[in-house]
């Protein structure tokens, strides 16, 4: 037992203790401050932003990523502090500065978290020499002529898309004046006013991942035909490696036990934590990672791996002949005759799983379609009758613009010798980034109608105004490290939105502005509508 003195001793060496510790972490917070090593000072922001990069990551947590930086860019202009060595510069001539071909700032270390458990692939890469490496083993399975020969793969998931869309359809005749209420898999649906009502956005998603696994791994997820979200992972990442090395190696196969988990609420999950994490220290990751609210998306992060070791073992194991992309994968060499080993495989396959599984149509026009499409004989509209649709393409181009997969400030490192955007100096080391989603939404390009969805902007503008559209319209990135995905993102949107378009007509629930996940990549939460099949006369 304590005396009284000695517990009063206790709780003052506590207490200094305790002031210790909180002068130590004022100190350590105000001093890169006062010091200014990156001579930062100047620019305006969020108090909190000067003195830590914690300000950005809760603001991220929170889902207000690109709508606070861009309500800082309009209160502040061109120049925002996000955190004590990050600084955002919007508008078309800092994208092109900070992203642009000329330019040499590498990717920050954000980029790490995402290759957490594996190699970092052709996405995280901050490396200027791996990444071109690399981008010469890829870049030829995504050129236009490659990804023209996979039109007939990807027709075989928006046929399965329509019959599900079509066996929804059939709901409304058989509930006749009344309503009816079902679930197919695990998507439910409503009868009433003479339309089947379903959230859209986990059937745009099976279509998506099941199509990129087809074209990546030979087969689909088979999440559309199930409508579950269900894939298979190994129960544990190591022996799956284990199994790819193997069965690269034409050695024994091991047996590989396996666990199912849902895909979509994966990312889900992994996507809203991601990003928060990612502006933190490395040594913060794993402790803040542990902490409620932040636990569920941290432990997905392996399961994302585990999905691509699994979809690469699998398809190592059991080939099927077909020419997919992982064939490419494993037969692409650079220019001195390197091979992808195992973690490096299961990585790039994860990049192609996480950046090329979630592309979805918004919107699109009818009457153009009808003209193009009558007499092609087809339910899915071939890509060759709708690429040259000029409608068609401004609501893509619209989706794209108001919807962009990613709306953040990509961060880049300012190199040696440092880089002058708007006539500023920053410093060597400076992470610096230009956020997308006020891009897209300068009143000054776009006009004083920049937040409506409205596609005629493309058809309408001069030439002049279009070249001006074009220099601030990047939902790919630009440069180096812009998407290697694009040719094949543009072919499945363009097809999907036709086919959608031209087979149903479609309503929204409410006109009430779509709920956004905006983590790296943004995206509607849920998305209501109202479905019936088009009365058309050729099919
Ligand atoms: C609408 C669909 C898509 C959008 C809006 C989109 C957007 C982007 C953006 C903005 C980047 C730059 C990221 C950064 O700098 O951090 C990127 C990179 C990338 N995307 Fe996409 N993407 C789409 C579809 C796809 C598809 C279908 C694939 C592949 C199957 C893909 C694969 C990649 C890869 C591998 C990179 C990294 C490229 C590099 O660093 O060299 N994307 N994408």
């Amino acid at each position: 037992m304590l005396t009284f003195d000695e517990a009063l001793n206790f709780s003052t060496i506590l207490s200094a203790l305790a002031c210790l510790s909180a002068g130590v972490i004022t100190l350590l917070l105000l001093l890169p401050y006062f010091i200014d090593q990156l001579q930062l000072r100047e620019y305006p922001g969020a108090l909190l932003a000067k003195f830590t990069s914690g300000w950005i990551s809760w603001i991220i947590s929170r889902n207000q990523w690109s709508e606070t930086v861009d309500r800082l860019h309009v209160q502040h202009g061109s120049f925002v502090r996000l955190a004590p060595n990050h600084v955002s510069v919007s508008g078309p001539s800092a994208f092109e500065a900070i992203y642009g071909h000329p330019s040499s700032a590498a990717k920050a270390p954000f980029y790490d978290i995402f290759s957490a458990g594996g190699a970092a692939n052709i996405f995280t890469t901050r490396d200027r020499a791996e990444h071109a490496r690399k981008r010469r083993v890829e870049a030829h399975m995504f050129s236009p002529q490659s990804i023209r020969t996979l039109e007939s793969t990807v027709s075989v998931h928006f046929h399965a898309l329509v019959d599900q869309w079509d066996a929804l359809c059939a709901h409304i005749q058989k509930a006749g004046s009344g309503g009816a209420e079902g679930i197919i898999g695990s998507v439910s649906w409503k009868v009433h006013e003479s339309r089947v009502w379903f959230d859209c956005m986990p059937w745009f998603m099976f279509w998506s991942f099941d199509s990129i696994a087809d074209l990546s791994f030979g087969r689909p997820f088979g999440m559309l035909v199930s409508a579950k979200d269900v894939v298979r992972i190994p129960k544990s990442n190591a022996s799956g490696i284990q199994a790819i090395a193997e069965a690269a190696s034409h050695s024994k196969k091991t047996e590989l036990e396996m666990v199912e988990v849902p895909l979509i609420e994966v990312l889900v999950k992994r996507g809203k934590t991601i990003a928060a994490l990612a502006y933190l220290p490395a040594w913060a990751q794993p402790i803040i990672g542990r902490l409620p609210g932040f636990r569920e998306g941290y432990g997905a992060i392996p399961k994302l791996n585990g999905i691509a070791i699994a979809a690469v073992a699998d398809r190592l194991r059991s080939p099927n002949g077909r020419a997919d992309m992982l064939t490419k994968l494993l037969e692409g060499r650079d220019g001195e005759g390197y091979r992808y080993g195992p973690q490096e495989l299961s990585a790039e396959a994860k990049t192609l799983i996480a950046a090329g599984g979630d592309t979805t149509a918004r919107s699109a026009s009818v009457l153009p379609l009808d003209a193009a499409l009558d007499g092609t004989g087809s339910e899915i509209a071939p890509y060759g009758a709708v690429k040259v649709l000029p409608y068609l393409e401004a609501v893509v181009n619209e989706g794209l613009r108001l919807h962009s997969g990613v709306g953040a400030g990509l961060p880049r490192v300012v190199p040696a010798g440092g880089m002058t955007i708007l006539g500023h100096h920053l410093m060597e080391g400076t992470v610096v980034s230009s956020p997308i989603y006020t891009l897209h939404r300068s009143k000054a390009v776009w006009g004083a109608n920049a937040d409506e969805f409205y596609p005629e902007r493309w058809i309408d503008a001069s030439a002049d105004t279009k070249k001006e559209m074009m220099s601030s319209f990047a939902p790919f990135s630009i440069g180096l490290r812009a998407c290697i995905g694009r040719n094949l993102a543009m072919q499945q949107l363009q097809i999907v939105t036709a086919t959608i378009f031209r087979r149903y007509s479609i309503v929204l629930q409410d006109d009430a502005p779509l709920e956004i996940q905006d983590s790296f990549g943004r995206k509607p939460k849920k998305c209501i509508i109202g479905v019936k099949r088009r009365d058309l006369k050729v099919l």
